[in-house]
């Protein structure tokens, strides 16, 4: 990477490439290097946004106590030999939207950036975020051309943490007691499961009445939307870069940990040739394994229509592109 300075940097040099320095893409590159994890490259479309906003970023490194260089790019040859690409270039939606109709503008986009991407960075692990985030993961993993266990999207992690947030707020516990856990598709089908959601091992079930379980599952599915509609010119970033941050970690330090990952299942849950959240172990190789759990035959029902929907946008994606 072409320093920017003769500033000292980590000598763990791994390389983190961030493509799109909009809300998301922007936050997380503070939060990676605040974190420590990587050097970060930020790249834009648009000239001075990633130059200024590295700057920005790197004039913060006193205060949050990191020495990582972010550096601000419109040039692909910067990104080269990248440990992580993460992809976040793409518009959000407005009020009145939903994810799918990001579906034309975003496919495009994603496409582009991935194919220029992978010429430079060959070897390393992708994270799609762009929405509608599951069609983009597939159709990021077919350009790219990478083994499945290379490619991901992140969602599952948002929308679980949305869940583990609510049922906090609603129960008035710590936070740190609480687990969510949510799968299935990025959008209105997803698959909240209370069965799995716990505080301190205890389901949720356990707890709360049908009535406010619904409520919360409902407030989960139209999480996105709760937060574009009180934005109105554009969306969550904040979580949605601790989520992505999250699993970086995972990665670049080998945690094997369990995270709802949007994965590529080759027959999991009964699912073939898709990309979807299911609970997945994250390390330095990428996705290790996607666990099956065992549904009731509602819960696999709820999931399988989200895969449907994703399914039926994968094709539509197909087609516009062709
Ligand atoms: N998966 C999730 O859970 C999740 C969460 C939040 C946002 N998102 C999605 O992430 C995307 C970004 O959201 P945001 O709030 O950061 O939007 P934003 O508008 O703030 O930023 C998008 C950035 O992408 C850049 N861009 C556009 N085309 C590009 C190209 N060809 N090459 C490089 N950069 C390009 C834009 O210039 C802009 O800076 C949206 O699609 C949004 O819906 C997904
Ligand atoms: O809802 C959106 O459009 C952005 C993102 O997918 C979210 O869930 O916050």
């Amino acid at each position: 990477m072409a320093s920017s300075s003769n500033l000292p940097i980590a000598c763990n040099d791994h390389r983190v490439t961030v493509i799109g320095a909009g809300h998301v893409g922007s936050t997380l590159a503070h939060r990676i290097a605040q974190r420590n994890l990587a050097n970060v490259v930020l790249l834009d479309i648009v000239p001075g946004i990633p130059q200024g906003i590295a700057l920005d970023l790197m004039q913060a490194q006193g205060m949050d106590c990191h020495n990582r260089e972010i550096i601000g790019t419109n040039d692909y040859m910067d990104t080269t030999g990248s440990d992580v690409v993460i992809i976040t270039a793409g518009l959000p939606r407005k009020p009145g939207m939903n994810r799918d109709d990001l579906l034309k503008i975003n496919a495009k986009i994603a496409v582009e950036v991935a194919e220029k991407a992978i010429a430079r960075s060959p070897d390393a692990l992708y994270i799609i975020v762009t929405n509608p985030l599951d069609v983009m993961t597939y159709l990021v993993w077919q350009t790219i051309g990478l083994p499945v266990s290379r490619v991901m999207g992140m969602a599952g992690m948002l929308d679980s943490a949305r869940f583990q947030t609510f049922i906090a707020m609603e129960l008035g516990v710590s936070i740190a007691d609480v687990s969510g856990l949510v799968l299935g598709g990025h959008g209105d089908l997803m698959v909240p499961l209370p069965r799995y959601s716990t505080v301190r091992g205890i389901p949720i079930t356990e707890l709360m009445d049908e009535e406010t379980i619904d409520r919360l599952v409902d407030r989960t599915r139209h999480g996105g939307a709760e937060i574009v509609n009180l934005m109105k010119t554009g969306g969550a970033y904040s979580a949605p870069a601790s989520s992505t941050c999250a699993m970086v970690e995972a990665i670049l330090h080998n945690q094997s940990r369990l995270l709802p990952v949007s994965s590529y299942l080759d027959g999991e849950y009964g699912l073939k040739d898709i990309f979807i959240g299911v609970p997945t172990r994250l390390g330095c190789r990428g996705v290790e394994k996607v666990v099956e759990i065992n549904l009731t035959d509602t819960e696999l029902a709820a999931l399988h229509t989200s895969a449907e929907s994703v399914r039926k946008n994968i094709k539509r994606a197909q087609e516009m592109l062709a």
